[in-house]
C-alpha cells in the first residue's frame, strides 16, 4: 500500500489518555498481515505503552517492529531521536509497508509532520494521515473547553493568566493538524452529547477533515490507513487558525528543512515544559479495590493528568495493570508481566509530588 515509491506513515496524536494506544492495538490486530512498524514516543522515563505493546501476547498482533522513543517530546528530539529511527527502519532489507507513529499525548504534531520534509526521509516516506484521537466523554463534560468565548472570559477573570493555557494550545494544534478526528469513548456518553461534541469539534477542524466516533478505538483499517494526505506538503493549512499572541510575534514559518538540524518549532512555546512525569516505585496493596481507590484519589490531586503502570496486589501472582484518566481507573491482571509496583504519574508542572507519593505509598522516585 505504498504511495508511489513512498512508504505511508500515519501519525496518531491526541491528548493524554484519549485512547491512542487502544486504537493502535486494534489497528495492529486487524492489519491482515501488513508489515506495520510502530514508533512510540512516550513522554517520561518509562516507555510504558511500548512495553505493553512489546509484551502483547496476542498472536494477531502484527506489529512488525516496535521502536520506542523515550527521550521526551518528539518536538524537541526530532533530529536526535526520531529521524535516526526512521532512517534505521528505511534502511532495512525488508522495510515496513506502513509506519504508525504514536506521539506522546503532550507532543505537537506539526513539528513531527515537518520532519517528513527532511532530506533523508522525504523521498522515501510520506504522511498518510494525521489521526487525532479525542476523549469524547471528557469533552462532553467540558474538561477541555473548546469554547473560545468561555476561554476568553476565564482569562479575563484571572489576572494570573496572561496567555491561553498550554493544554488548550496543544489541543488546538492537535486538531488543526488532523486529517481524521476520532471521537473515542463514545460508549460513555449519550448520542445527544456525542452530537454536541461533534458539532463543537467540527468548527475547529479544516473543512475536508472527517470526524468519526469510536468505542475503544475500533475503526475499520480502511478508515485509518490509506488517506494519502501528504500532510508534509500542506503545513500552511495545518497551522493554528486561532491566532495566539505568540504566533503573531514570530510569523508562520513553514519552510522545508534544509538539513541543518535546528529544531523546527522554535517559534512555538515548548508546551511540554509545562508538564512533568515521574516514575514511582510503589509497594504492594492489600487488594485491587484498595489500589483503585488510592489511584482515584491521586488522580483528583491538583495537576495530575494521568497515572498508569503496574501494581503488586497481596496474594496475586500476576501484577495489576493500571490505567487512569480523569475520574476513571481501569485495572486488569496481566499474567506474565514483570511484577514490580511502578506507576508513571504525568501532570502539569508543579504538581504536588509529595502528596501523590504519600497517597500511593511511594517512598522514592525511580532513577
Ligand atoms: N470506556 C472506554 N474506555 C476507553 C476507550 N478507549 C480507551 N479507553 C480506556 O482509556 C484509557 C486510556 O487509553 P489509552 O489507549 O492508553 O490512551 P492513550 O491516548 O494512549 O494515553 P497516553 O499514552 O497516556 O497518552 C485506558 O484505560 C483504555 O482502556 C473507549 O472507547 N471507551
Amino acid at each position: 500500500m505504498t504511495i508511489g515509491q513512498k512508504i505511508p506513515a500515519t501519525i496518531v496524536t491526541g491528548f493524554l489518555g484519549a485512547g491512542k494506544t487502544t486504537l493502535i492495538r486494534n489497528l495492529l490486530k486487524n492489519a491482515d498481515g501488513r508489515r506495520i512498524a510502530l514508533i512510540v514516543n512516550e513522554f517520561g522515563d518509562m516507555g510504558f505503552d511500548g512495553s505493553l505493546m512489546n509484551g502483547c501476547a496476542d498472536p494477531d498482533c502484527a506489529a512488525e517492529e516496535v521502536v520506542e522513543l523515550t527521550n521526551g517530546c518528539i518536538c524537541c528530539t526530532v533530529a536526535d531521536d526520531f529521524l535516526p529511527t526512521m532512517e534505521m527502519l528505511l534502511a532495512r532489507d525488508n522495510p515496513p509497508e506502513h509506519i504508525v507513529i504514536e506521539t506522546s499525548g503532550l507532543a505537537l504534531p506539526q513539528p513531527l509532520v515537518r520532519a517528513f520534509s527532511w532530506p533523508s526521509v522525504k523521498t522515501k516516506v510520506t504522511v498518510d494521515g494525521v489521526v487525532t484521537v479525542l476523549d469524547a466523554a471528557a469533552l462532553a463534560e467540558g474538561r477541555i473547553a473548546l469554547d473560545e468565548a468561555a476561554l476568553e472570559a476565564q482569562r479575563a477573570a484571572d489576572d494570573a493568566l496572561d496567555h491561553e493555557s498550554p493544554v488548550e494550545e496543544l489541543f488546538h494544534d492537535q486538531l488543526t493538524c488532523a486529517d481524521l478526528v476520532v471521537l473515542n469513548k463514545a460508549d460513555l456518553i449519550s448520542s445527544d452529547a456525542l452530537a454536541k461534541v461533534r458539532a463543537k469539534i467540527s468548527a475547529d477542524v479544516r473543512d475536508s477533515v472527517h470526524i468519526v466516533s469510536s468505542e475503544k478505538g475500533t475503526l475499520p483499517i480502511e478508515v485509518l490507513l490509506g488517506r494519502q494526505s501528504a500532510a508534509e506538503h500542506d503545513m500552511a493549512a495545518r497551522h493554528e487558525h486561532h491566532h495566539h499572541d505568540h504566533d503573531d510575534d514570530h510569523g508562520h514559518d513553514e519552510h522545508e528543512h534544509d538539513g541543518d538540524h535546528d529544531h523546527d518549532d522554535e517559534h512555538h512555546h515548548h508546551h511540554h515544559d509545562d508538564f512533568e512525569s515521574h516514575v514511582l516505585p510503589v509497594s504492594a496493596f492489600a487488594s485491587l479495590k484498595a489500589a483503585e481507590a488510592k489511584v482515584l484519589e491521586a488522580m483528583a490531586l491538583k495537576g495530575v493528568l494521568r497515572i498508569k503502570g503496574a501494581l503488586v496486589i497481596d496474594g496475586k501472582a500476576a501484577p495489576a495493570m493500571v490505567q487512569a484518566v480523569g475520574p476513571r481507573v481501569e485495572t486488569w491482571f496481566a499474567a506474565g508481566a514483570e511484577s514490580s509496583g511502578r506507576l508513571v504519574v504525568i501532570g502539569l508542572k508543579g504538581l504536588d509530588l509529595e502528596d501523590v507519593k504519600t497517597l500511593l505509598g511511594s517512598t522514592a522516585e525511580a532513577a
